[in-house]
């Protein structure tokens, strides 16, 4: 299986190491418009393989996307990052038309491609790739509820002070500082509700700290975050690859479910070798459904600043 992974920096990189070490795909190229720089990242990578063990092969290339043709999975991550202070939304002017572009570029090589889409502002560069693209809903997959996922059970972990792998928990809406909701009254501790150990308080603590999460490591980082980003990646490419049908909030078309219309938003997915295989309909209570409206609300403003690309 042939994975491409568009934009070799920090996030596109360390989500190739995961997938070669992994050993989720026998082949990762690596795409970057920086001269040598994505030859350089896969040459890097090739030289741990037998310290790690793995045979997965890693090529790098600069703009050439020949070397990516007959891809089976592509990973966009190029574009600019975050720095302190900013937020995600202020990214779509430049990476709108980078996005857009690159999404053409692998279409033409990897015809049958499934597109997951990392670019800030995540949403918004999903519901762009599938209408730029006009490709079947299934095959477009947004990045971002595995990550907020995978730090609300950090935050869960340090405040009950259990192993987060014991912790089960998801985090649905957009994938922004004030568009998150992390489904607290849903987590649960071996499938024990939270809430038997932890305060409202702390929970509401929890809460807030998860939809900051990606904000607090750019203020201590100078720049947005990447190994979680990057093995949130290789767990979503895995549950495609390898067919594993996971429960995964990603961003995906909706068109109807949790009552919304053409928009691309955070909700749980079936993963598998088709994409997105079902979009799984959670009973909300009535403040988890007036949030998500609230968030869907704002993914779609941003969308509307699409109309110079679109
Ligand atoms: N969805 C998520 O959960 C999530 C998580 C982390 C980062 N991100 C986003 O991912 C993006 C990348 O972050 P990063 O930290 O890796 O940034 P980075 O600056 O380290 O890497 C981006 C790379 O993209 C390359 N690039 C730019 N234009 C390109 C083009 N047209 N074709 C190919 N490559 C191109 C750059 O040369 C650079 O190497 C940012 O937009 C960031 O906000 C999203
Ligand atoms: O915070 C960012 O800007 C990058 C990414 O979306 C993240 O959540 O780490």
């Amino acid at each position: 299986m042939k994975v491409t992974v568009v934009g070799a920096g920090n996030v596109g990189a360390t989500c190739a190491d995961a997938i070669a070490h992994r050993r989720i795909a026998s082949e990762v190229v690596l795409i970057d418009i920086k001269e040598g720089f994505a030859e350089g990242k896969a040459l890097d990578i090739m030289q741990t393989q037998t310290t790690l063990g793995f045979n997965t092969k890693v090529t790098g290339s600069t703009n050439d996307y020949s070397k990516t043709a007959g891809s089976d999975v592509v990973v966009i991550t190029s574009g600019i990052p975050r720095k302190p202070g900013m937020t995600r939304e202020e990214l779509i002017g430049i990476n709108a038309g980078i996005v857009k572009g690159v999404a053409e570029n692998l279409l033409a090589h990897s015809p049958n491609a499934i597109i997951v889409v990392v670019s800030n502002p995540m949403d918004t560069m999903t519901y762009l790739t599938l209408k730029a693209t006009g490709l079947p809903k299934n095959r477009i997959i947004g990045m971002g509820g595995a990550l907020d996922s995978s730090r609300f059970k950090c935050y869960l972990s340090q405040a009950l002070d259990k192993p987060a792998n014991d912790i089960q928990g998801m985090v649905i809406g957009g994938h922004g500082d004030t568009t998150m909701i992390p489904l607290t009254r849903l987590a649960s501790y071996n499938g024990v509700p939270v809430s038997e150990f932890l305060s409202e308080e702390e929970l509401a603590k929890v809460a807030a700290d998860t939809m900051v999460g990606g904000a607090t490591l750019t203020g201590l980082l100078g720049t947005s975050a990447w190994y979680a980003p990057g093995a949130s990646v290789a767990y979503l490419v895995d549950s495609i690859l390898n067919d594993q049908k996971k429960m995964i909030p990603c961003s995906v078309f909706l068109e109807g479910e949790y009552g919304q219309n053409d928009i691309c938003i955070g909700v749980p997915c079936i993963i598998g070798k088709n994409g997105v295989e079902k979009i799984v309909s959670v009973e909300l209570n009535d403040d988890e459904k007036a949030k998500f409206a609230k968030s869907a609300d704002a993914v779609r403003a941003m969308n509307g600043d699409l109309s110079s690309v679109l």
